[in-house]
């Protein structure tokens, strides 16, 4: 049967502006030279997740040909084909995710580079529910990379990004929970204010709340990305015109951050995973954990120096382990990064 020819997308001018647009982006394996050039230029192609300190963790788990691994946090991945690697096709790997629309995408990439299920296991859960993963299994190693991949933040269908219009959403699985534009409006000005307080520390919090409540008092609605983008500027207006932009740029960041970590119970599920941790790790079993901001990387602190103290590890990282320049200059998304390990005792 003659193979249907499919167009390129159309688009105005030069070169692909849109995140639909760019197809070449959305197509890496096919495009490889392309997309390396995206990548050394600083910037991460639309379709892809650059894996963040991907030596450092591997020096961490050691892992062993033979041995059974869980990667909590699939995304593109990235370090799932890393370790992978490392087993030479020996033992398995489990891996989740919450997000059903990229974790087929990557089962479908991993399957046709080999990875099936003889040697994967990937399911949609949450890691949360780790001891669901593999009953009566106990891991070699297991990793989390928190937050965020780079092609949910890009695809403005999801609600991530304030720099291109979308619904506001942020819902990391689709299929469950309410949005962040339905959050907004279950909240009264008080509540508002201290949850962008709590997660993200946000100086402003107070001024926005205000902001968005005024406009569903005012019979409005905020359902879109731009028009949060629009209040917050509009918010933040009585500060000089010289600090203004990168303000706004911040308290975005920090407001949209703050309510992805509540439309997705973020700390609850971290801390859910933490106290489950060593008990789903074999004696000397070994755990890497990448965070992204502050609160998450307290929580890890914390739970590992706990149950340090209670004799469930027997060893923990003392410091955060942090990208070198060279990678944030290729993966400018590594800025915030932090790894924390953990060895379980025997
Ligand atoms: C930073 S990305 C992981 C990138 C991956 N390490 C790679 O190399 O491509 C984080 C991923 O974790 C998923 N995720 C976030 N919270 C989760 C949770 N509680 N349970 C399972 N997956 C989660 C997100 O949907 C996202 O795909």
């Amino acid at each position: 049967m003659e193979q249907e020819h499919k167009r390129r997308p159309r688009y105005k001018g030069t070169h692909p502006r849109t995140f639909q647009e760019k197809y070449k982006e959305h197509d890496p394996e096919n495009y490889r030279s392309d997309v390396e050039k995206i990548i050394e230029s600083g910037k991460t192609p639309a379709g892809m997740h650059i894996p963040i300190l991907v030596d450092e963790i591997l020096e961490v788990l050691q892992i062993q040909p033979g041995q059974t691994g869980y990667d909590a946090t699939l995304g593109y991945g990235g370090h799932t084909r890393r370790m992978l690697a490392q087993l030479q096709g020996q033992g398995h790997l489990y891996a989740t995710d919450v997000d059903p629309i990229e974790m087929e995408k990557t089962r479908a990439r991993l399957a046709s580079a080999g990875f099936g299920p003889e040697l994967l296991t990937i399911q949609h859960r949450n890691f949360a529910d780790v001891d669901q993963v593999a009953p009566g299994v106990l891991f070699d190693f297991v990793l989390a990379d928190l937050g965020v991949s780079s092609m949910q933040i890009d695809d403005p269908a999801r609600g991530f990004t304030f720099k291109q219009d979308g619904p506001l959403d942020l819902r990391l699985d689709p299929s469950s929970g309410v949005t962040a534009a339905e959050r907004l409006r279950q909240l009264d000005q008080e509540e508002l204010e201290n949850l962008l307080a709590e997660n993200s520390d946000e100086p402003y919090a107070d001024r926005i709340a205000k902001a968005v409540i005024q406009v569903f008092r005012r019979g409005g609605t905020v359902d879109t990305t731009r028009q949060l983008y629009a209040l917050i500027e509009g918010a933040l207006s009585f500060l000089p015109a010289g600090e203004r932009k990168e303000a706004v740029k911040k308290s975005c960041q920090r407001t949209f951050q703050a309510l992805r970590i509540d439309v997705n119970s973020e700390f609850e599920v971290l801390y859910a995973f933490l106290e489950k941790l060593p008990h789903v790790l074999k004696p000397g079993g070994r755990a890497a954990i990448l965070t992204f901001h502050s609160g998450e990387d307290r929580l890890v602190k914390q739970a590992f120096r706990q149950q340090y103290r209670e004799g469930l590890y027997s060893d923990i990282a003392q410091e955060v382990t942090r990208p070198s320049p060279q990678e944030c200059r290729r993966n400018p998304r590594a800025h915030s990064t932090k790894l924390r390990w953990a060895v379980r005792a025997e």
